[in-house]
């Protein structure tokens, strides 16, 4: 590990403290604490309208909270992401699809930050994108459309893209919602190769029956985190009934 490495080892990957994020009259976000340590995966769980995505905004720097502070691996928001290190997996509806553009380019954009202002990359920069490519299983589907894939691959696409960069901390919001089962076991295979690789993930979900496959803890959230554990701890049937109102076991798309 490299100086600069370890010294960002020494903080936990994600740090929210006493976090309050308002839209107007919408309290969003209110007095969220949640540490995250390097090298987990952690499932953000929590209704509709519960804070999920505000508080992916807020650590990707996109919003500043009216109180309180986020830290990632000891950096500002704005820091860490000006360093690479935070990748970000949006919805698929945040993204225009029709754009044309092939899977590696899209991969090879998490290496702006690398190449100098030429934007033309070097050796190290398609060593990188090939790398990313093979760990997410997109070898083959490097000359392709970024709108000819299905769901689950796309989603690979941007977690290459992430890699490529360099990202030390993900932010995958609701990453299986419109992927079948087969891309979802990929996804999963490719997610947990990362963790076990010392990359960190923040995995906001409804499939609330994935989460103990993939996730080593569960942050529940509701304005603000009202539990984080095990997934075992966390997803109790009272929380599941209190939360999302529904009785016995976790279950498939319940939000
Ligand atoms: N731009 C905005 N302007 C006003 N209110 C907003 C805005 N964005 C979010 N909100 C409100 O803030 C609250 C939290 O929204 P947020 O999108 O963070 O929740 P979420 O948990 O991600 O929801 P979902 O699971 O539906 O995506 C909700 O009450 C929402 O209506």
């Amino acid at each position: 590990m490299s100086q600069e490495g370890a010294e960002l080892d020494r903080e936990p990957a994600v740090r929210v403290e006493g976090v309050g994020v308002g839209y107007g009259d919408v309290l969003a976000l209110d007095g969220v604490d949640l540490a995250i340590a390097q090298g987990r995966v952690c499932g953000l769980v929590g209704a509709n309208g519960s804070g999920k995505s505000t508080l992916f905004k807020t650590v990707t720097g996109m919003i500043t909270p009216a109180r309180g502070r986020v830290l990632v691996h000891g950096l500002t928001p704005t820091a860490a992401r000006k360093r690479g290190l935070i990748g970000y997996v949006p919805q698929s509806e945040q993204v225009d699809w029709a754009f044309p553009v092939r899977v590696a380019d899209v991969v090879m954009m998490g290496r702006y930050g690398h190449m100098g202002i030429t934007r033309r990359p070097r050796a190290a920069d398609r060593a990188a994108v090939a790398d990313a490519l093979e760990r997410t299983h997109l070898s083959d589907l490097a000359d392709r459309q970024i709108g000819a894939l299905s769901g689950g691959q796309r989603k690979r696409a941007f977690v290459a893209r992430g890699i490529a960069q360099g990202a030390r901390v993900f932010l995958l919001d609701e990453p299986f919602a419109g992927v079948d089962k087969r891309s979802e076991a990929t996804i999963v295979e490719v997610l947990r190769a990362m963790r076990d690789a010392g990359h960190t993930l923040v995995v906001s979900t409804h499939d609330l029956a994935g989460v103990p496959e993939l996730c080593d803890e569960v942050a529940l959230l509701q304005r603000r985190v009202v539990a984080h554990g095990s997934p075992e701890e966390v997803l109790t049937p009272q929380r599941l009934l209190e939360t999302f109102g529904i009785e016995g076991r976790p279950v498939r798309e319940v939000a």
